[in-house]
């Protein structure tokens, strides 16, 4: 081919919003890995905007999204999240100012977890740490209400007869939209199997409304196995026994907790990632580790970027590029396999040298082709 003819490449608009604390250092660690994934596979280029909606901008500012905020985020094909959170601003506002506004505006009604033990992590559960498929598990949660949905008030603040609601919704539509995700989701993975985890005995109204879809839903899916857990007995089947799950759904709350004691029992929170989806595809979908700002660690230089590299690879599989995602996780695998790693994973290496360290797996495998 001549030098001044070029193939077309298709350009992916992701808008960056790297957040609070660790969450600057992973984004940009998942910018350098992405464009270095681009250059080297060819055939698609990332145009990455970065938005300074934060905690710091919000001290200064008084604000972290303009009013227009979320319109602005519809005009790209993805977004790719930080994290937010601030000692100086109250966890309840810095969340409900940015992060779930995103959710909820933009129609991200699944998350997205999935949990497997990479090459070269040892998981704290004896099991894995001989058997490391044991554990391998894709936790759906429902991501726009229940116990997140924002309803409720207080009564007498500031007062010692302050009284407080904190109302949970579940709806017939919500819940069998995200038990139809669940039901495709694993119904696509080798095994076939869905868990679905809820509190029916002693929430008596959503968590039974939750029950009965999930098992009308299932009519659906006869090829699908199935089984219910009561959330506090999941905790030890998922220590005891994580070999007898897959797909695994929950509601948004059991679910946010469930995934960190995912990660935690793969070896380190720093390695999961998480997916906010909006299935209809009418709005961009947004892609985070699962972790926060890491307030005790920021500033150091030694987040684990690997969950931020996950999310990266997973926004790739959703904006179509599935060879490129599956080639990023393969790098990522190689080099945790080889012992480059930060110290969450017993490793030595900093932030910078495990996204060097990536970048140059990618280029190794990809380059020259
Ligand atoms: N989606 C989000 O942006 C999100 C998620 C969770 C928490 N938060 C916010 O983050 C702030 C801190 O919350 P937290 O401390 O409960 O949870 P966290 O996830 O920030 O940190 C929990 C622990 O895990 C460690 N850790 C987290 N990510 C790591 C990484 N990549 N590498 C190595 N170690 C890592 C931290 O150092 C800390 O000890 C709060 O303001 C919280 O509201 C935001
Ligand atoms: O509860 C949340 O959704 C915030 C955070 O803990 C997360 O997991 O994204
Ligand atoms: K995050
Ligand atoms: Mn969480």
């Amino acid at each position: 081919m001549p030098s001044n003819v070029h193939s077309v490449s298709k350009i992916h608009r992701i808008a960056s919003i790297p957040g609070d604390g660790i969450g600057v250092d992973i984004t940009e660690a998942a910018i350098q890995v992405l464009d270095t994934l681009s250059k080297t596979l060819g055939g698609f280029e990332f145009e990455f905007k970065t938005f300074d909606w934060s905690s710091r901008a919000y001290l200064e500012r008084g604000w972290y999204m303009p009013p227009d905020g979320l319109d602005r985020l519809k005009e790209y094909d993805a977004i790719y999240f930080g994290a937010v959170g601030s000692p100086d601003v109250p966890d309840h506002i810095s969340l409900w100012s940015l992060i779930l506004p995103i959710r909820k505006a933009l129609n991200q009604y699944v998350n997205i977890r999935p949990t497997r033990i990479l090459p070269g992590t040892i998981s704290p559960l004896t099991s894995c740490a001989t058997s490391p498929t044991f554990l391998d598990w894709v936790i759906v949660r429902e991501n726009s209400e229940g116990e997140y949905s924002g309803q409720g008030g207080i009564s007498h603040e500031h007062s010692p007869n302050a009284v407080a609601t904190e109302v949970s919704i579940f709806t017939q539509a919500g819940i069998e939209r995200i038990m139809r995700f669940a039901f495709e989701t694993a119904r696509a993975r080798p095994r076939k199997k869905l868990t679905m985890v809820t509190k029916s005995n002693a929430q008596r109204h959503g968590m039974v409304l939750w029950d009965k879809v999930f098992f009308d839903v299932a009519k659906e899916y006869p090829d699908v196995e199935i089984d219910k857990m009561l959330v506090d007995a999941m905790t030890v089947r998922m220590v005891l026994n994580p070999q007898s799950m897959d797909t695994i759904v929950a509601t948004n709350l059991h679910a946010d907790i469930l995934s960190d004691l995912a990660a935690a029992l793969s070896g380190s929170i720093g390695i999961a990632s998480s997916s906010n989806l909006d299935p209809t595809r009418q709005n961009p979908s947004m892609f985070e580790p699962i972790h926060g700002s890491a307030p005790d660690i920021a500033g150091k230089g030694i987040a684990n970027p690997v969950g931020a590299f996950w999310s990266a690879a997973e926004m790739v599989r959703w904006l179509g590029e599935g060879e490129a995602a599956d080639g990023l996780m393969k790098a990522v695998e190689n080099v945790t396999g080889a012992g480059i790693k930060t110290k969450d994973l017993g490793g030595d290496r900093n932030t910078r040298e495990v996204t060097d360290a990536v970048c140059a797996e990618i280029e190794r495998l990809f380059g020259g082709r």
